[in-house]
């Protein structure tokens, strides 16, 4: 693999992006719950105030039938208000006052205390102990007025603790009359005992002068954030990863055809396969040609006429071809018992390969891993290649030379030139292009003209290699002509590496 990093980048953009959107969630979930709470709160408080109205409703009533009862004297009075007491719901007591001095009672009788010891501001609720201070029980103290008389109804605590009791120990409910906080166990504060960064809610009745203070916790538990967020919880738990695998596999996947061609390099896609190359006279194997396929996992095997070109456009070439040679060598490494001498491994190379001059340093290193003299490397050039006129091209061919490498002319006469480049390069081989041969027999004129190839070639000392030969007769006909070496799917089609090893060096190996 040419680039490891790619891949663990990849997988840690995945994993931030679940990351990112289980963040997201998170973040709603906090909300979700908090708006479920705040609603659930809202309700809670609406239902408790109608509650306590409804308590002081029936109280403000009682204080009615109370007033009826008004007289300046007061143990007949304080009898008929016991009465009272005894058939209405809630009252604890009733007491009556005139010019600010409660002077009778249902609990005590006769008295004489400051009705603002009980009433500040002159407001109509309070609270206060009673009725045996000692024991120190709340009670809530209603005040009506009737004329010149203030009548004042005493209602126990514990009626309202329930309306006091949070949704969990964390939340704190308070009755707040005149200043004071009357908690669910019956404690009066003169503030809620919340800290500096929990939330309040308050929300005053509209009938009588109290409010409710929920004091609310600043988190919630595991649990509440479970059953207020469920689904959202889930949604968000499966979308995480399902959207991390999503960016992942995008991430993969290639972008184009020049990326897929890249990755495909990449992963060792690209492979070599082999076409045997035989001696014209015993049929024996002399060596191979390298052709490369596509083994794409998802579209099969591809031929190299589908990708050679975008790989020529887009340079991928050269890698292509410099991982083709590490697969060749490791294979040759691999069979060297089987390998005869003066076996002969050709490779096609592309101009951009050539012309970069890379192609020295490639074939060196393609040399230099192999024991020495084990293969003889042919380097296959197009006719065209050649023909753009190019000293470049002719010194990098001089330097294979020098190397050992053998230069071959493939596609020889297609070109339509006049062949004096055959003087100028220095070249060993001419592959005859297989259109010469498609009709070696019916065809007079194209069997003439791969007899004038073959013979130009022995002039200038140069071998033959007939590409195409797929009968008996083109064999016969080119053993006739003096061709040195045939290559056609007579002999056999492009294998992978084991089947040419299976078909072609196990049998005729050394
Ligand atoms: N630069 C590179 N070019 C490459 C490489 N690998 C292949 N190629 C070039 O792609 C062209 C198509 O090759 P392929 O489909 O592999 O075809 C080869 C043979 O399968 C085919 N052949 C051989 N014998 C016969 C036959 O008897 N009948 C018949 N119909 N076809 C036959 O000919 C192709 C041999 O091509 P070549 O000798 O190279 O001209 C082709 O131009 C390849 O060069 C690569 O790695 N790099």
């Amino acid at each position: 693999m040419k680039n490891k990093k790619i891949p663990v980048r990849n997988m840690l953009l995945a994993i931030s992006t679940a990351l990112a959107i289980w963040l997201v969630g998170a973040l709603l979930i906090h909300q979700q719950t908090l708006s479920t709470y705040q609603a659930e709160d809202e309700i809670s408080m609406a239902n408790a105030i109608s509650r306590i109205d409804m308590i002081f409703e029936t109280v403000n009533q009682s204080l009615g039938k109370a007033s009826d009862l008004y007289s300046d004297r007061c143990p007949e009075m304080a009898h008929s208000l016991r009465q009272l007491t005894a058939l209405s719901p809630y009252s604890r007591s009733f007491s009556m006052a005139k010019q600010g001095t409660i002077y009778c009672s249902s609990l005590s009788g006769e008295v004489a205390i400051p009705v603002s010891d009980y009433f500040k501001n002159d407001r109509k609720l309070s609270f206060s102990y009673g009725p045996v201070p000692a024991q120190k029980t709340q009670v809530i103290n209603l005040k009506r007025q009737f004329q010149n008389v203030e009548i004042i109804a005493s209602i126990p605590g514990f009626y309202f603790y329930n309306d006091l009791t949070g949704q969990n120990d964390k939340e704190q409910h308070y009755l707040s009359i005149d200043g004071h906080y009357l908690d669910r166990s019956g404690q009066l504060h003169t503030a809620p005992l919340a800290r500096s960064n929990t939330r309040t809610r308050v929300q005053a009745s509209t009938n009588y002068d109290y409010s409710l203070v929920y004091v609310l916790p600043d988190s919630y538990t595991w649990r509440q954030y479970y059953q207020a967020s469920a689904v959202l919880f889930f949604v968000f738990l499966a979308i995480g990863p399902l959207a991390g695998v999503w960016v992942y596999s995008t991430l993969i996947k290639p972008k184009s055809l020049r990326k897929k061609l890249e990755v495909a390099i990449d992963r060792g896609e690209i492979q070599p396969w082999f076409q045997p190359q035989v001696d014209t006279l015993t049929g024996e194997l002399t060596g191979c040609e390298v052709l490369a396929r596509w083994i794409s996992t998802s579209d099969g095997i591809i031929p190299p006429n589908q990708f050679i070109p975008l790989a020529e456009e887009s340079r991928l070439i050269i890698p292509m071809t410099r991982d083709l040679m590490r697969q060749v060598r490791s294979w040759l490494l691999t069979e060297k018992r089987h390998i005869t001498p003066g076996f002969h491994v050709s490779i096609n190379f592309s101009s951009h390969h050539i012309l970069s001059g890379q192609i020295i340093k490639d074939c060196r290193h393609f040399l230099n891993g192999l024991p020495d003299g084990l293969i003889h490397l042919v380097v296959e050039i197009t006719e065209s290649e050649i023909l753009n006129d190019n000293r470049q091209i002719n010194d990098v061919l001089t330097q294979l030379h020098q190397l050992g490498v053998i230069i071959a002319i493939d596609d020889f006469g297609t070109g339509y030139s006049n062949l004096s480049y055959l003087q100028d390069y220095p070249l060993d081989i001419l592959k005859v292009d297989r259109k010469f041969i498609t009709h070696l027999e019916p065809e007079v004129a194209h069997r003439h003209l791969i007899a004038g190839i073959i013979d130009i070639s022995k002039k200038l000392d140069l071998s033959t290699v007939v590409e195409g030969v797929e009968t008996e007769k083109h064999v016969e006909s080119l053993k006739q002509l003096g061709a040195t070496w045939l290559q056609g799917f007579y002999y056999g089609k492009p294998v992978p590496a084991s089947e040419f090893s299976r078909i072609w060096l196990k049998k005729t190996g050394a």
